[in-house]
């Protein structure tokens, strides 16, 4: 009974990454990453908040310690994983969710399923650099993009450092993992439903430059809470930017707070 309940938290911590446990919390935001990448970037972000938020990000099969797991090919199997993973973690707490890009598909279906099979809601979904999923984000067929392609998108995105694009065997393994996010999102259903399906509070930023995204106001249509957007300069990647990065986390903090008010 003790062994199976160890493999099973075991196996939550691959999948929900907390490199900065906080156990005074009284919020943990759990963070979905854009495609291609992993949870190190937003586990870090455990260190910049105060110690009343814990931060947790989602790491897909296929990298970083779930290296040895096969890609998933079905989104629905990564939010089956992502909920039963995050269970434990939302029973006690408050809990907000952020998404970057792709991150944000993952997140909304992860809120619906919690919401419609445990009725647990985020306090706040933030919301960063994505089309809403009605509006119908262009998305190229996963299996058919070439290393060519990916590497000119990754240089328009802005998120890479040349480093990683200059050495071709490196970014081998960045671009498998891309193409299996791209192809897993192609299961995605973009025809969700234009009424509501959440309550929270939902924010919306995004970089005034970037090209890939469209119609943002289209996220209100998601909840029935309140919805707010607020853009940075920069592009897809804005939030790489240390000013922009630090108004986010403030923002964060600022709405967290404020929401303990209703609670
Ligand atoms: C064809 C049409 C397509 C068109 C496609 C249209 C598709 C639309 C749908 C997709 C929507 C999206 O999500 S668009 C997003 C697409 N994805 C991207 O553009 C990729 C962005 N770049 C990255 O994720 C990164 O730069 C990669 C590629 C290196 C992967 O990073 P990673 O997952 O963190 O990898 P990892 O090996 O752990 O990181 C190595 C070390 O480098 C650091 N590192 C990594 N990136 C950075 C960075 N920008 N700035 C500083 N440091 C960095 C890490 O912190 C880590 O440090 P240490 O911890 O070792 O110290």
């Amino acid at each position: 009974m003790e062994e199976r309940k160890e493999a099973r938290k075991a196996r939550n911590e691959k999948i929900v990454n907390c490199l900065y446990q906080k156990p005074d919390a009284i919020f943990r935001l759990i963070c979905f990453p854009w495609a291609g990448g992993g949870s190190t970037h937003f586990a870090k972000w455990g260190q910049k908040f105060h110690d009343l938020l814990e931060v947790h990000s989602i790491r897909l099969a296929g990298r970083e310690t779930r290296t040895e797991e096969p890609f998933v090919t079905d989104i629905n199997q990564a939010v089956d994983e992502i909920v039963c993973a995050l269970l434990p973690l939302l029973q006690d707490k408050l809990f907000a969710f952020f998404g970057h890009s792709m991150g944000n598909y993952l997140a909304f279906m992860t809120a619906r399923q919690l919401k419609e099979q445990y009725n647990l809601e985020p306090v706040h979904f933030f919301v960063s650099s994505a089309t809403p999923p009605h509006s119908q984000p262009q998305i190229p067929d996963g299996k058919t993009l070439t290393e060519e392609e990916v590497k000119w998108s990754y240089m328009d995105f802005g998120g890479t450092p040349n480093c990683f694009l200059i050495n071709s065997q490196e970014f081998q393994e960045y671009f498998l993992i891309f193409k299996a996010d791209v192809h897993m999102l192609n299961t995605y259903n973009f025809d969700a439903p234009l009424k509501a399906v959440l309550s929270c509070d939902v924010t919306c930023i995004f970089g005034s430059e970037d090209k890939i995204i469209s119609n943002l106001e289209g996220w209100k249509d998601i909840t029935s809470g309140s919805f707010g957007m607020y853009h940075r300069q920069g592009g897809h990647f804005y939030l790489m930017e240390p000013s922009h990065e630090a108004f986010i986390q403030n923002h964060i903090t600022k709405c967290l707070e404020l929401s303990t008010i209703s609670y």
